[in-house]
């Protein structure tokens, strides 16, 4: 199964699991740059990535070139931004459109998962979810632990 991991990370929790993935598998990924990021660090993180969810806002991102029609699965990975996606994703969804993808869904998140998944599917419709899982900030919290809870998951998929 040709597979892609496109995700979008601040912090790299994200990325950290992208990246296990995507080393465990062999397969492609696309990271989601926005052009301006919000900052890393203090009230303006939380309050300017907030505002962005809240406000469905599209950042402008680093151009890509991955062609999304050769692969039959697509996995996004994505932190938790105020219970949604990080907004990265609305500047995606709104360039390229999936039909009749595989898909599979990981979040990364500090304790509150919120409806990232069902705003992902919700997105998504017109394809297939085979898979979700999500991350207690794996980073911070027994990286061995996630990212073996990672590459199992991302096997069963896959098999
Ligand atoms: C703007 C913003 C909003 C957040 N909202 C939530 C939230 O609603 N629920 C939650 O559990 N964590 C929330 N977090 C924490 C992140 O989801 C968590 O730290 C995640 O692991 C960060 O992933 P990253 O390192 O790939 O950026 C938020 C973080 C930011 C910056």
């Amino acid at each position: 199964m040709k597979t892609l991991v496109v995700y979008y990370s601040l912090e790299g929790n994200t990325k950290l699991i992208a990246d296990t993935i995507a080393e465990e598998i062999n397969c492609d990924v696309l990271r989601l740059r926005p052009k301006k990021d919000i900052p890393k660090k203090g009230f303006l993180k939380f309050f300017l990535g907030g505002m962005n969810v809240v406000f469905n806002k599209k950042p402008e991102l680093e151009p890509y070139n991955k062609n999304f029609d050769k692969y039959d699965l697509i996995v996004f990975g994505s932190p938790v931004w105020a219970g949604s996606y990080a907004p990265s994703f609305n500047t995606l969804f709104s360039q390229v459109s999936l039909k009749d993808k595989k898909i599979a869904l990981f979040s990364c998140y500090g304790g509150r998962e919120g409806k990232v998944f069902e705003k992902f599917s919700h997105k998504l419709q017109g394809n297939e979810v085979i898979g979700q899982i999500g991350f207690i900030e794996p980073k911070k919290n027994n990286i061995d632990e996630n990212t073996d809870k990672a590459k199992q998951w991302i096997h069963q998929l896959v098999k």
